[in-house]
């Protein structure tokens, strides 16, 4: 990749992969442009699912000299998982399978899970509450079932897959709230405090790649059945790249293979192959359509009554949405989010991916409601 980020000093270049037809907030766009400021800055590129974060965009790669936790946020580790599920659609009752997904409630039997942390090297490192469950926002396990593919990925139309969306739970937060004072302008990468931060940060992102294994053996375990794992993709996290510091803020890895591209309960997921040939891109990509309208808003956009909410609880694909926490149901409905088809189309045009499969939801397992 002929392109080198060395010794910058002031403002970044700013890379956008997208048109407008991929509905970028104005907003996002000046967030995006004063990160390129900030000390240490290399390179910063702005994909088509873009919109505005807590510190800074989020649908972003940003590459630094300095470690910025406030760039990875607070669910350290959070990715979308793809799993086949080894069940013929026409074996899949709907509304029986849905019920049976509520042992996702319950998550991993603690004996199960202390196993599973001594198996992926975490016991004494990170604690066992919580593996299994999915946690609440925009967190997921939905079943999808194949409506095109090529075939290359070793899906097959009609195939039924799980796509699980979820992080580090509270981990990725306890650690981001008990960070030194001084992480607003960024760690030197060989101060204690930051090595301090990749370490707990390394654990985050190996818990979370736990969690969304767990999420989706249990799931496929009640539907009696098993999985195949597809591809499972970070897209918080701050990795070492080309002797600086990448920091992906839902931004997927392009530089590990195959990546999903999840749409929203209402519309298409697609799984992406990914060249990985655009240095600008920062082996980054988009990973969801990406909010178009924030959560507060989304409440003046649905009407309280009962015919609306349980509509939401039914997709315009015939599927189910199981989410009994009636905030949680109005602020991640289908109109949230913009279109993926149109960041699909972005990603495509710039080079950055290759759709080689389409999923629409058949079933979307939230929470069952209390947790949020
Ligand atoms: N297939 C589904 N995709 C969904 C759903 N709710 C949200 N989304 C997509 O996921 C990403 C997650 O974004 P993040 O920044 O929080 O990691 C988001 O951009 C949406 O496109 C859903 O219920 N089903
Ligand atoms: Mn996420």
């Amino acid at each position: 990749m002929g392109i080198s980020f060395s010794g910058r000093t002031g403002r970044a270049p700013v890379r956008h992969f997208y048109t407008r037809d991929s509905w970028i907030d104005g907003r996002a766009e000046d967030q995006l442009a004063q990160v390129a400021g900030w000390s240490g800055m290399q390179s910063v590129a702005g994909f088509p699912d873009l919109h505005p974060g807590k510190f800074g965009p989020v649908g972003a790669a940003f590459l630094a000299d300095r470690i910025y936790p406030q760039l990875v946020g607070t669910d350290i580790g959070c990715g979308m998982g793809l799993w086949r599920l080894d069940l013929p659609r026409r074996k899949l009752k709907l509304d029986k399978a849905a019920k049976r997904l509520e042992v996702l409630e319950r998550g991993t039997d603690p004996a199960q899970a202390a196993d599973a942390l001594a198996a992926a090297g975490l016991t004494g490192q990170i604690g066992e509450a919580g593996l299994g469950t999915i946690g609440g926002g925009n967190h997921f396990c939905e079943l999808q079932t194949v409506e095109e593919t090529d075939g290359t990925a070793g899906l097959h139309k009609g195939d039924l897959c799980l796509l699980v969306h979820s992080g580090s739970r509270g981990y990725g937060a306890q650690i981001f709230d008990g960070l030194e004072d001084s992480w607003k302008a960024g760690f030197d990468p060989q101060s204690a405090a930051g090595n301090a931060y990749l370490a707990l940060h390394a654990r985050a992102v190996a818990w979370a790649r736990l969690n969304r294994r767990l999420i989706a053996e249990t799931a496929a375990d009640a539907l009696g059945t098993t999985v195949t794992p597809l591809c499972d993709s970070v897209h918080n996290s701050v990795v070492a790249h080309q002797g600086h510091w990448l920091h992906r803020k839902g931004a997927a890895e392009a530089d590990r293979g195959l990546v999903p591209l999840a749409g929203s309960r209402e519309a298409p997921s697609f799984l992406l192959a990914l060249p990985d040939t655009v240095p600008e891109a920062l082996s980054s990509v988009s990973h969801g359509a990406g909010r178009r309208y924030d959560r507060a808003s989304m409440h003046g956009r649905v009407r309280k009554v009962r015919s609306e909410l349980e509509a939401l609880t039914r997709t315009r694909f015939g599927g189910r949405v199981i989410c009994h926490d009636r905030d949680l149901l109005i602020e991640e409905a289908g109109p949230a989010y913009k279109a993926p088809e149109a960041v699909l189309a972005d990603l495509t045009a710039f080079g950055l991916a290759t759709p080689l499969a389409r999923m629409v939801p058949l079933i979307t397992y939230k929470t069952s409601g209390g947790q949020r």
